[in-house]
This record gives C-alpha cells, sequence and structure tokens, in this order.
C-alpha cells in the first residue's frame, strides 16, 4: 500500500512536531507597529537553534491582519486573545504602555498545551533552550532582574542602593523588615497552562490594585510561593552588563532580552545611554544577522500553502514590513575586532 501522498499542509501544521508533547513557545503581541519584527526575529532565532516546538502569538485584536498573516507565512500559530486591564487606578506605570501587558495573563487560557516557554517580542534565543520544558511541573521558572535602573528610583531597594543581584553589597536594613522576595523579569518564564490557574488570576487581578511594573509585579506576587529562579543565560536583561557585569558571561549566554532603553534592535539608534557599548552593538547586530537572514524564513513551496497564499507573496510580505515602521536600521558600526 504506498504511503499516503500528503498535497498540502498549513505552515502551522509544518511547525507543529507530530510526536513530541502538547509544548510551545508562546509570545505576545499587541498594536499595529514594530513590535511585529521582534515577533518575526523571535520565530526565525527560534527556527535558527532548531526547536523542536512552535511559537504560538497570542496577539490583540489590534493586530492588523497583514501583520498576522507574515506571523503565519513564518510558521507561527496566531492566537487572538481579548485584552486584560486591571482594575481602575490613578498608577502611574513606568511605561506607560505596560496597562496592555495585563493581556499576557491569557496565555494561561492555552490549556491544549500541557507546558509553555513565554518569551517577550523583544527576546532573541541564541542557543536552543527547549530541555526548559523537562523542568518539574507546578512551579514557576523565570530568571531574577535587577533594581539598580531609574525605572526603579520609586522603590525602597532602589532608594537604599539594595539589589538581589548582589545582596551583599548593601544589605538589607533589619529596620524595613525582611528583604524582597526574590522578584523575576517577566519577559521570559516556564509555565503550564491551567484553567483554574486563569480563573484565580483574573479573580485576583480584580482586587489588586495595579503597581509600576504592571503584570510583571502582579505575576511576581501571584506565583511567589512557587518561583524558582532559573540563570540569567535564559533571560539577559541588557541592565546586567553595566549594573552587574560580574553576573554575566556573554559567551554563555542563551537568551537575550532588549529591554534597556533604546535597545530594540528594530528602533536601535545609539543615542540613549549605554547604547554606544561595544557589547549592546554586537548583541543588536547579532539580532540583524538573524532577522535579515532569508535562510530561516520559513520554506513554503507552491503546493504547501496557507490559506490559499503563495510564493508571490513574499514580495508582499517585504512591503508591509517596510510599511510597518521607521525605515530600518540594517546594522549598527561593527564592533571594532576583539
Ligand atoms: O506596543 C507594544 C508593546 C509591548 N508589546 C508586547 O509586550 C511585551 C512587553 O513589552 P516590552 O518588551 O516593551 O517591555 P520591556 O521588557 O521592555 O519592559 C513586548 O515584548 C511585546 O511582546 C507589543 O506587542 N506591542
Ligand atoms: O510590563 C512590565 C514589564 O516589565 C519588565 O521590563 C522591565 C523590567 O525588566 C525592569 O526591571 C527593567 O528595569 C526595565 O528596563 C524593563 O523594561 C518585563 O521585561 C516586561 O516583559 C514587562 O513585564
Ligand atoms: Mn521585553
Amino acid at each position: 500500500m504506498a504511503p499516503e501522498l500528503v498535497t498540502s499542509v498549513t505552515a502551522t501544521e509544518l511547525a507543529k512536531p507530530t510526536s513530541l508533547p502538547s509544548r510551545a513557545y508562546v509570545t505576545f503581541l499587541a498594536g499595529n507597529g514594530d513590535y511585529v519584527k521582534g515577533v518575526v526575529g523571535l520565530v526565525k532565532g527560534l527556527r535558527k537553534v532548531k526547536t523542536a516546538y512552535p511559537l504560538v502569538v497570542a496577539v490583540l485584536p489590534d493586530v492588523p491582519a497583514k501583520h498576522r498573516r507574515i506571523l503565519e507565512e513564518q510558521g507561527c500559530i496566531v492566537r487572538e486573545i481579548e485584552p486584560v486591564y486591571p482594575p481602575e487606578n490613578q498608577t502611574q506605570f513606568a511605561m506607560a504602555y505596560y496597562v496592555i501587558n495585563y493581556s499576557k495573563l491569557r496565555i494561561w487560557e492555552f490549556v491544549e498545551y500541557s507546558k509553555m516557554i513565554y518569551l517577550d517580542g523583544d527576546i532573541q534565543v541564541f542557543e536552543n533552550i527547549d530541555h526548559l520544558f523537562d523542568l518539574e511541573d507546578d512551579y514557576f521558572y523565570a530568571v531574577m532582574d535587577c533594581f539598580c535602573e531609574k525605572t526603579w528610583s520609586h522603590t525602597p531597594q532602589y532608594k537604599i542602593g539594595y539589589c538581589q543581584q548582589c545582596p551583599e553589597k548593601v544589605t538589607w536594613p533589619a529596620e524595613m523588615g525582611p528583604p524582597p522576595a526574590l522578584y523575576f523579569n517577566a519577559g521570559m518564564f516556564v509555565f503550564e497552562p491551567c484553567l483554574a490557574t486563569y480563573e484565580s488570576l483574573l479573580a485576583t487581578l480584580k482586587i489588586t490594585p495595579p503597581t509600576s511594573f504592571a503584570e510583571q509585579d502582579f505575576l511576581n506576587m501571584f506565583f511567589r510561593d512557587v518561583y524558582k529562579p532559573i540563570p540569567n543565560v535564559y533571560n539577559l536583561v541588557l541592565a546586567m552588563l553595566w549594573r552587574h557585569p560580574e553576573n554575566v558571561d556573554l559567551d554563555r549566554v542563551k537568551v537575550v532580552h532588549y529591554c534597556a532603553a533604546g535597545s530594540k534592535p528594530w528602533r536601535y539608534t545609539g543615542e540613549e545611554e549605554n547604547m554606544q557599548r561595544e557589547d549592546i552593538k554586537m548583541l543588536v547586530n547579532k539580532w540583524w544577522d538573524i532577522y535579515n537572514d532569508h535562510s530561516l524564513d520559513l520554506k513554503i513551496s507552491p503546493t504547501q500553502t496557507t490559506e490559499g497564499s503563495r510564493l508571490e507573496l513574499q514580495p508582499f510580505v517585504a512591503a508591509v514590513m517596510n510599511e510597518a515602521t521607521a525605515p530600518e536600521v540594517m546594522y549598527v558600526a561593527a564592533p571594532s575586532a576583539a
């Protein structure tokens, strides 16, 4: 009996593993601006490191169809979610747009997956991290954040110069009570979707006054008792390079989080503080190398189509990407040869 000839598969099916447990990476996309470039870079980076799992993109309704199609053409599984808003409050978020980041909570509803790794759209994966899916269940894994950037200037720890990255440098004064619980950066975490957790998250949010780091603060409070720190090689918060260089070995870093002000590669101008550092320029160029590498684009042969799209869409995709944002900064001045 001749094997059944597969005549057409969608990019989604191409991306979906057939024999592996229901696991996936997931990111979050909002708006019609340039973060879609971050997600394209992310899915190409995951492809470059030969991950066995697909990338799900939770999109808010304001993400335009053209951006969704670009992501589907790259093999992403695009899932529309409804926004999640915190209770009304006069909070000044560290960044005004952080208010939309509460919508990340919808990913706990993706229960068709037993385990997921969340990655911000401004993250790049430079080495395979699939092994994190094998971490013990029932915990919340993420990398510890740093309190030294001025985005933290409203906090007691910043005011006394305390940071969990170097607790011995400025010890927490007894008169201020117990030191802050270990606090993670919410740009990357390993979690298990679960409807009961999802309902509890939303119910708890309704009675939790918003704070400066929005859903990151909320997730730290909610998962405080099950949070397990993982090494910073899995989420290099760029400020660590100048705040705690003793805690960073760039040669071992697997995941880079372009969260420092001015470091988003697709918007990089080099003008902000710290953005002329050679290590920053090198990391921004590494991101562009992947983004510009067409060998990493998902190959959709004429017989493998997604909703009728064809190869001729490629020029369409390029046009939309250029239209999506300001002219691309393709490369920064290459760092001087080491
Ligand atoms: O206009 C926006 C702002 C944020 N995001 C998503 O929300 C995440 C968190 O925001 P951001 O990374 O800018 O926060 P940071 O890590 O820089 O504090 C981003 O990575 C994107 O995945 C988005 O899609 N569109
Ligand atoms: O909505 C709050 C955001 O808070 C976090 O970003 C911050 C945090 O890392 C600070 O510690 C840094 O000082 C700052 O630069 C950085 O932007 C997450 O990366 C992001 O995903 C999101 O949760
Ligand atoms: Mn981020």
